[in-house]
């Protein structure tokens, strides 16, 4: 018998769309939006209204019947801090998805999701988003009771390969201690203890090593002096943090591929660029190799950029007296939401529920 599931993960600028029946891809799909096309929506009604038309759009092309589909999966957004497994989308969801300060184009996922099975008469799901809270106690701190360290990272991503990596070598997750890397547009290191992500830096706009286009941990006191400089609006320090910070600040691109090439062909501040990065994530894996006491079984490195051998080589340098090293080059987020929604179907997981 056939499940065909949905599976649906909005970016910041495509919607990546597959319908999979059980663990087999019918067909994936990434539509990109133009900056044209995303600026005439006013908010975030109208985004998701945009993005499910484009959606239903590309079902007719591809001449699925959505009213085949048994349930439907999508990555969540930046909801309240929640423990990793899947969810119901709920009223409560969306309100919260609705009201979230921070922007981030996951949270259009469950409204798509929710708003299409309740046409359908099937359940939406959401996987591990974001927001996936597993912090131990003392990771919490930061320096100021104002400011709580918050968990904010791939956790879908991370969570798919160190499950993938217990699989192949015939353990449980569970039973493992790892560092999972996750090297995108954003840069994550956790530390898995025990099937629990204890450390994690927030990958959004918080803290860690510098990304393609994310600055990571900035000096505060700088950043404070540059926010009441009146040389700045928010708007544009925000920028600064997120979508134009990392390689986009010091190389002009959040293509890595293009900066690895210059920096290949002799261009010095590609290259530079491209050391200092690989140095912030091998230090930030020393990091959680501390908060694991170097009880490490492995460490993963994954996500777009595990691909470039000439970053990996120069992060595994550095750390490869922490532990044994293992490459997972690029991510699987559809597949990893899938297979979340198949367990469900076949009764080997239970939702949780958001409230
Ligand atoms: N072979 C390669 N060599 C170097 N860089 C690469 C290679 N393939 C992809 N990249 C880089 O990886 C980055 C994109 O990674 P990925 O697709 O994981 O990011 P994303 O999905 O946009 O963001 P995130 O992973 O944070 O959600 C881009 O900067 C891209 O240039
Ligand atoms: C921080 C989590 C996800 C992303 O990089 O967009």
């Amino acid at each position: 018998m056939n499940t065909y599931i949905l599976v649906i993960n909005p970016g910041s600028t495509s919607t990546k769309i597959a319908v999979f029946d059980k663990d087999e891809p019918l067909f994936e799909q990434t539509l990109r939006h133009t900056n044209e096309e995303l600026a005439t929506l006013k908010n975030i009604d109208e985004q998701y209204r945009f993005r499910k038309e484009v959606l239903l759009d590309t079902l007719k092309e591809k001449q699925f019947d959505p009213a085949k589909l048994d349930m439907i999966i999508s990555r969540g957004g930046l909801l309240k801090p929640i423990e990793s497994g899947i969810y119901e989308v709920n009223n409560q969801m969306i309100e919260d998805l609705k009201n979230s300060t921070l922007q981030h184009a996951s949270n259009l996922g469950a409204m798509m999701a929710k708003e299409l099975a309740e046409e359908l008469n099937i359940q939406a799901y959401i996987a591990d988003p974001v927001v996936v809270d597993e912090l131990s106690e003392v990771a919490r701190y930061s320096g100021h009771p104002n400011f709580p360290r918050k968990s904010v990272f791939h956790a879908l991503n991370q969570k798919a390969i160190a499950r993938q990596y217990a699989k192949q070598n015939r353990c449980k997750y569970e039973e493992l201690n790892l560092i999972v890397v996750h090297l995108g547009g954003g840069v994550s290191v956790g530390a898995h203890q025990a099937g629990r992500v204890i450390d994690v830096n927030q990958a959004l706009d918080g803290e860690g090593p510098f990304s393609p286009e994310r600055s990571g941990t900035l000096p505060v006191g700088d950043l404070i002096r540059a926010a009441f400089s009146g040389e700045y609006t928010k708007e544009e320090l925000l920028k600064m943090v997120v979508g134009e910070g990392g390689m986009v600040a010091y190389c002009g691109s959040n293509d890595a591929y293009k900066v690895e090439l210059s920096a290949i062909g002799g261009n010095k501040d590609a290259a530079m660029a491209y050391k200092a990065m690989a140095y912030q994530v091998a230090k930030e894996i020393g990091a959680m190799s501390t908060v694991l006491k170097g009880n490490v079984d492995a460490i993963l490195i994954t996500g777009g950029l595990a691909r470039s051998e000439y970053l990996v080589d120069m992060i595994k340098d550095s750390i490869k007296h922490l532990g044994k090293v293992a490459i997972f080059p690029g991510e699987d987020e559809m597949k990893a939401l899938a297979m979340n929604a198949l367990l469900l179907k076949r009764k080997e997981i239970v939702t949780k529920e958001y409230n």
